[in-house]
């Protein structure tokens, strides 16, 4: 049985307080992408190992036992005794960049497991599995625009559709670490609340919805700064670093003819329609 899991952007992320465990409280908006991976799994027939992980595509980095998909195969199999299964999985999302990948990836296998094993498990159920994985990763189960606070783990349904605009996903050739990005954050409540700006046309999120990260990321990566103004040179309405990065994210309107995008060699490019 095969399943896509798919990238999200964050509209807006703001990050308003540093909790005593360490973490973050933070406000976002995640929105579904059609960046898609490619995730088989096949009940295995050789029963002296419990799973087969086999990658394909992008790189990821780690041993494949701490791999998302095993991870949430191993966290259901607890529960449930599973038989062994292959796994193919195909990388098409760029890792460590903001997009939820890995998030998306073990969100999918649960989802997967679910159905192809037959184990019933109801939406609120999955998410709470979801949950113990990533603290995003709850948001692919149901997988559509959502408001996220709390840790980016408390979520609310918002109504928003962006449906026909284009987006165009830029990932450079350099690595952003969440943990550093955080440290560099001075956390604050945002002038104008991100759940009000995105009600707001999309014309004036330029300057209304910020992403705190861009603030402690950009002078460390300059080249991330640099994609964003070009997105916006070459008419996208709205454009902004996803996540912790180091992805750029922009947004045309739907009649708008995006120009051939030349960034340097090594760079991630995608586009793609909402
Ligand atoms: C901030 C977001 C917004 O979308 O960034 P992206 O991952 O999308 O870039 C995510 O919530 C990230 O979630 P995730 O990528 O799962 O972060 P984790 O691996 O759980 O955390 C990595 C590190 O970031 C810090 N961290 C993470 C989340 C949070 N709310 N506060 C934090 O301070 C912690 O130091 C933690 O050790
Ligand atoms: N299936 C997977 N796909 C991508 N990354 C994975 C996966 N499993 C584990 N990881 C690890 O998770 C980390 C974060 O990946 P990802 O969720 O794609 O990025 P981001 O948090 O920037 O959205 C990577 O450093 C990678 O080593």
């Amino acid at each position: 049985m095969i399943t896509f899991p798919n990238a999200k952007i964050n509209l807006g992320l703001s990050i308003t307080e540093k909790r005593p465990d360490g973490y973050h409280n933070l406000e976002t908006v995640f929105y579904p992408v059609a960046l898609e991976d490619a995730l088989e799994i096949h009940t295995y027939s050789q029963e002296d190992k419990k799973f087969a992980l086999y990658q394909h595509g992008l790189e990821i980095t780690g041993n494949p036992e701490d791999n998302l998909v095993v991870r949430a195969y191993l966290l259901l199999n607890k529960e449930y005794h599973l038989p062994p299964i292959e796994i193919h999985l195909y990388k098409h999302i760029p890792s460590g960049a903001g997009l939820g990948g890995g998030s998306a990836d073990a969100a999918f296998m649960l989802k997967l497991l679910n159905e192809y094993y037959q184990l019933k498990l109801t939406e609120s159920q999955l998410e709470v599995y979801a949950a113990t994985l990533g603290a995003d990763c709850a948001f692919f189960i149901k997988n559509t625009p959502t408001f996220a606070e709390g840790i980016g783990n408390i979520f609310s349904p918002i109504s928003l559709s962006l449906k026909g605009y284009q987006i165009a996903i830029i990932k450079p050739d350099v690595f952003v670490s969440t943990r550093e990005a955080f440290s560099k954050i001075h956390p604050h409540h945002p002038e104008f609340p991100i759940k009000e700006v995105i009600r707001r046309p999309i014309e004036e999120w330029k300057e209304l919805l910020i992403n705190d990260f861009e603030t402690s990321v950009f002078p460390q990566h300059p080249i991330i700064k640099e994609i964003k103004e070009e997105l916006y040179c070459q008419g996208a309405v709205y454009a902004s670093m996803s996540g912790s990065g180091s992805s750029v994210f922009g947004l045309f309107r739907p009649e708008c003819c995006i120009p051939d995008l030349n960034f340097k060699e090594g760079t991630f490019c995608y586009i793609g329609k909402l």
